[in-house]
Order: structure tokens, then C-alpha cells, then sequence
């Protein structure tokens, strides 16, 4: 599960060899790993040091030089900003050359391919989110456990999503947390891959327009309309999203093939209408009674044969196997304060989607821990 985490030299360990007393630190430890990690794409470490030279022309800064750039502590002495740097090359997204003052450190190839801002493969933003919003949240779990809803404490550190959808909050003084852009740019570096296997994996032959509905940036209809020719997409969110969607489709040269259109999805209009009607991550943004609403407004949508796609992190039916299904399922819970959100497994939404009288289903597995759920009228 955390193998990626585990020390490749377990031998310090003298007072127990047994893989269950292991598992318990790590699974203890995790947090401050994550936290390490989120707050280096924060703060742009990454981006820092993809082109830089240390005073020798070497490629990479010293711990001192990192400290200064980021606005870090430099006080003599100080060994915190080494210690991060160092965790961050025990998990292999750092190279180091030298010990010490005398250490200079760069990016491991993986860094520099993914966690770069500008390079085409940036998926930063959702580590950023996970550091400005999932994590002040997940402090209060204890609490919203107890009482179903989230303490007003939380409300005054992460603003509320619906703020943030509506683009209220940026406006504010949040940081990211607040900013729809950088939410639409944080769900486009979790769920890119999912999308990019979705527009292979389906059979898009049978149609030809594609609506996602709480499409964000528009990636998912992007990543269809690039690897099939023949669609043409429209990308729906609310309107305070339009701006990062508008841009995003642009740079991918896509602007003849995919619309971007505001909608709410919960106001009384149906849905314009499309062959396939597509959803990333957003049945499981909202309670029972909305994921039904929303599906019957896309079964209304859609022809006779067309098809409803929901992508999600989908738990598994015996809910014991899909840890970040899980994990995703309690982050909602927190982060959709009021909601009663909840992820949901393949049997839950086949069970929904004849309800509301859909005629089949199919399980598409995707990438990691993603699959999709499609539904045919
Ligand atoms: C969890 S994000 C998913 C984004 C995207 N589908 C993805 O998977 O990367 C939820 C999206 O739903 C949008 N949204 C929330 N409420 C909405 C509404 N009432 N109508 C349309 N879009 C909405 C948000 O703006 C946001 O972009």
C-alpha cells in the first residue's frame, strides 16, 4: 500500500523486525512525507530549480541558496531546510551531490517532468490543493465524525467548495483554496491520466458529441477530442471556471472541436442534449439525492443508446480493496461540509442508474485507482 514509502534499508530497526509494526509508523508517519511533499510544489521548488547553476556552474542550488529563493529561513545553523531537502531526495524527487553546506541539490528526472510548472506535464496543482485544502480539513475529522458537519473553525482556514466553485472566495484573501482557477488547475493534474485512458478505452465509434458537465478546466473533453477525431465536445461548468477552460483548450489547438459553456447543473433547464454525457468526479461531490437528480437530468440528455460515463475513484463492491476510493469518500466528507457526499462503488451506481431507467451498465478500469462507470440509455 505505502510501499513507495518504505526505507529500502529496514536494518536500523532493532526492536522489531515484524512488516505489522512497520506498517503502523508508517501509516503514523505519512502525514509529515505528504506534507513535505505538497509544500515543495508549493512553494515552487521544483520550478526553482529546473534551469538554475551553483556558484561552481553546477546544475542545482545549496541548501543556503534554496532558502533564500523561497524566502526560507537562513539563519547560520538552521538544519530545518536541509532536513526537507533531504527528505524530498530520500523519496527520489531530489538529486544531491555533496554533503552538508557543501550539498547542492537538483531534480530527479521525474521532478522535472512532472513537477515543473509551464512544462506540458505539470500535475503540481493537485498537490497544491491537497496542501492548501485537503490537509487544514482532514485536522478536523475527528470532529466532523461526531457531529456530521464541519466545525465553523474549518470555514475560517480553507474556504467552503461551494465558494470556490462560484468564484466568490478568490476574492477573499484565500489562497488556492479559494481560487477557482487553481482548482480547475489542480483537478487537471489528478485526473488527466483517467481521461486521457477513457478516450481510448471507450467505444466512441457509435457517436458523435460529447458533453462533461462539471468539466473545469475542459481536460476531459480535450484529451476525447484529441484522440478522436471525429467527436466534437462541449465542456460545461460554472461560469467563474470559463476563463481557465477557455485558456486550456486553447493551448491544446482543440478550440474548433470543444465548446466551452456555462451551466448549473442544478437549475431547472435540462441538459443540452449529447450521445454521451460525461461526469469526472462530480457524483461523488454531493449526497444521494443530487447524484439521482444529476443522473436523471443526463438520462434526459441523451438519446436512445447514448451513454452516461460518471469517472470516478469507484470503491470497490466489497469496499476493502480501493484504499484511496476510500480515502477520497471521508476527504469529500469534509470538503463538501453539509453534503452528506460520499464516494460509491460500481454496484451503488448500476442500482441508481436502472432507477432511473438507464438499460445497462459497464466497468471501464482506467488508470491507478480511477474507472469508469457508463451507463446506457
Ligand atoms: C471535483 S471538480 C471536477 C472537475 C473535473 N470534472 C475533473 O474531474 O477534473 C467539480 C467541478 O464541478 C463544478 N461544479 C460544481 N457545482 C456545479 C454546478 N452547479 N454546475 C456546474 N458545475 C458545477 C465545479 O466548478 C468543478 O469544476
Amino acid at each position: 500500500m505505502l510501499g513507495s514509502l518504505q526505507q529500502r534499508d529496514n536494518s536500523y530497526i532493532t526492536n522489531s523486525e515484524s512488516p505489522a509494526y512497520q506498517r503502523f509508523q508508517e501509516l503514523a508517519r505519512v502525514a509529515g512525507v505528504s506534507r513535505a511533499f505538497t509544500l515543495s510544489v508549493k512553494l515552487g521548488l521544483y520550478t526553482l530549480l529546473q534551469n538554475v547553476k551553483d556558484t561552481e556552474g553546477l546544475p542545482g542550488l545549496s541548501s543556503q541558496q534554496v532558502a533564500q529563493r523561497l524566502g526560507l529561513q537562513t539563519a547560520p545553523g538552521f538544519r530545518g531546510v536541509s532536513d526537507w531537502l533531504d527528505v524530498l531526495v530520500s523519496l527520489d524527487n531530489l538529486l544531491r551531490s555533496g554533503k552538508g553546506t557543501d550539498a547542492v541539490y537538483s531534480n530527479s528526472a521525474d521532478a522535472q517532468r512532472y513537477l515543473c510548472k509551464q512544462r506540458p506535464e505539470y500535475m503540481g496543482g493537485h498537490a497544491v490543493l491537497y496542501h492548501d485544502r485537503t490537509f487544514p480539513q482532514l485536522l478536523f475529522m475527528e470532529q466532523s465524525l461526531r457531529t456530521g458537519v464541519q466545525p465553523e473553525a474549518a470555514r475560517s482556514i480553507v474556504a467552503p467548495v461551494m465558494d470556490t466553485f462560484a468564484g466568490a472566495a478568490g476574492t477573499q484573501g484565500f489562497a488556492s483554496g479559494g481560487d477557482p482557477v487553481a482548482f480547475a488547475l489542480g483537478m487537471t493534474g489528478c485526473n488527466k491520466p483517467a481521461f486521457q485512458a477513457l478516450a481510448v478505452q471507450f467505444d466512441w465509434s457509435r457517436y458523435k458529441t460529447l458533453g462533461d458537465f462539471g468539466g473545469s478546466a475542459g481536460v476531459l473533453c480535450c484529451c476525447v477530442a484529441a484522440a478522436q477525431p471525429h467527436m466534437v465536445c462541449a465542456t460545461h461548468d460554472l461560469p467563474a471556471v470559463h476563463g481557465a477552460a477557455e485558456q486550456y483548450v486553447q493551448q491544446q489547438g482543440l478550440t474548433d472541436r470543444v465548446k466551452v459553456l456555462d451551466v448549473d447543473f442544478f437549475d431547472d433547464s435540462p441538459f443540452p442534449k449529447h450521445d454521451v454525457i460525461t461526469m469526472g468526479m462530480i457524483l461523488h461531490d454531493w449526497g444521494l439525492q443530487k447524484k439521482k437528480l444529476l443522473l436523471r437530468k443526463a438520462f434526459a440528455g441523451l438519446p436512445p443508446g447514448g451513454a452516461f460515463i460518471a469517472v470516478e475513484v469507484l470503491i470497490d463492491d466489497g469496499r476493502r480493496d480501493n484504499l484511496w476510493g476510500l480515502v477520497m469518500s471521508l476527504d469529500m466528507l469534509l470538503e463538501f461540509e453539509g453534503e452528506n457526499s460520499f464516494d460509491y462503488s460500481f454496484e451503488e451506481f448500476t442500482s441508481w442508474a436502472l432507477e432511473v431507467g438507464f438499460s445497462s451498465t459497464q466497468l471501464i478500469r482506467l488508470t491507478g485507482p480511477n474507472s469508469a462507470a457508463v451507463a446506457y440509455k
